[in-house]
């Protein structure tokens, strides 16, 4: 699936989760044992293709979807601004339109979305389900419980993945005070990191389609990611090798399927770690220290990029004193103080850690 479909499918959820209107009216119609066809779209090509029935133009509310789709035909809904605009139509997709569907109120839903590019919802007086035809895929709405069981299914496997990665990134702590980093530990960081990214973005995908129903999810989710994507751009930025930005690496990895996530060279060489194939896991690297400044409590972020700026090595930074530290543009002496405490701080922790 392209990003812009994945986006649609993402903006059609949204629109029908529990709480908006558009549900409301779904639930309406399937409580009233009734059918429907909505196409959520309003513009030449969905014109093109309708045919009698009658012009309006009211604010969509749950009532009048429910009673407009008593009648034969379909509605049109301009979802630009949530209005109803045409009702008891006749749609006239192209018919060598492939449609795996069965029933001439499917058929003629999937072909609609895909003339049109516009969603389309059919609610099935027989079956009893509303299905959303986006970008050629069909997808059925299930009730809340089904979504959050998957949901917490999901939540649970982030949770281990979260602990995971705050040991694995303990451990780079130590190893980057003692300059004894290998391509393998900031690879395996990175790779939790891009699983606990891939496991975040279906979790919010549920939020999206539980609409009023994932508040407490989306807290939860929220609580677990908190911060992990500023600490996946601290770590790129000290480890990337020259040349390489985190928009190709992001790019890299995307391309990178689940199961070849586990193979820690695929990752080190979206990096450019590890020589060309990613294969020297076992190679020296050393950090240029962001990631680790960052944790200094109390420590501004911009103070942390001069100083990584100026000395380009945790090794070098370690070994500043604090008036070379507030020599730096922009690092007064509380700065330079909160840092140089800060760092023996981390040092003392990861030493005793390692060796308690
Ligand atoms: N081309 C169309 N344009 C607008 N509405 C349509 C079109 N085709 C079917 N419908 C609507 O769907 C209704 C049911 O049609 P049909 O029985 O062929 O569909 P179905 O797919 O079996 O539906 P269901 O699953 O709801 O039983 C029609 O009465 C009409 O309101």
């Amino acid at each position: 699936m392209t990003d812009t479909s994945v986006n649609l499918l993402r903006e059609t959820l949204a629109l029908v989760a529990p709480g908006t209107v558009l549900r409301d009216g779904l639930e309406r119609i399937l409580r009233g044992r009734t059918g429907a066809i909505i196409v959520l779209g309003y513009d030449e090509r969905v014109e093109s293709i309708s045919s009698g029935g009658f012009h309006l133009d009211v604010e969509l509310s749950a009532a009048r979807l429910r009673e407009l789709s008593k009648m034969d035909g379909a509605v049109t809904v301009d979802r630009a601004n949530n209005r109803i605009r045409r009702a008891n139509v006749q749609l006239l997709p192209n018919a060598s339109i492939e449609t795996a569907e069965a029933g001439m109120r499917h058929r003629t839903a999937e072909r609609v979305a895909r003339q049109t590019g516009h969603p389309v919802i059919s609610v099935s007086q027989s079956m009893k389900i509303v299905s959303l035809y986006v970008d050629g895929k069909r997808h059925v709405l299930e009730s809340s419980d089904a979504i959050l069981a998957r949901a917490n299914q999901a939540l649970a496997t982030l949770e281990r993945y979260t602990s995971r990665l705050s040991q694995t990134s303990g451990s780079l702590d130590a190893l980057e005070i003692e300059d004894l980093v290998t391509v393998r530990d900031v690879t395996a960081v990175l790779q939790l990191l891009e699983m606990v990214r891939r496991i975040a973005s279906d979790i919010d995908g549920y939020v999206v389609e539980l609409g009023t129903d994932g508040r407490l999810l989306d807290l939860q989710l929220e609580e677990l990611t908190r911060g992990l994507m500023a600490e996946r751009d601290f770590l790129l930025t000290d480890y990337l090798s020259e040349g390489l930005d985190t928009a190709t690496v992001d790019a890299r990895l995307k391309w990178v399927g689940s199961p070849a996530l586990l193979d820690l060279a695929m990752v080190a060489r979206s990096m450019g770690l590890g020589g060309p194939d990613g294969q020297d896991l076992d190679a020296h690297v050393s950090p240029r220290g962001l990631r680790i400044l960052a944790k200094i409590p109390r420590l501004p972020l911009v103070t942390a990029r001069a100083v990584v700026g100026t000395w380009g090595s945790l090794q070098g930074v370690l070994g500043a004193s604090v008036d070379e530290l507030q020599a730096v543009d922009g690092v007064d002496v509380r700065s330079a103080r909160t840092l140089r405490d800060g760092l023996s701080r981390l040092a003392e922790v990861s030493l005793v850690d390692r060796y308690a």
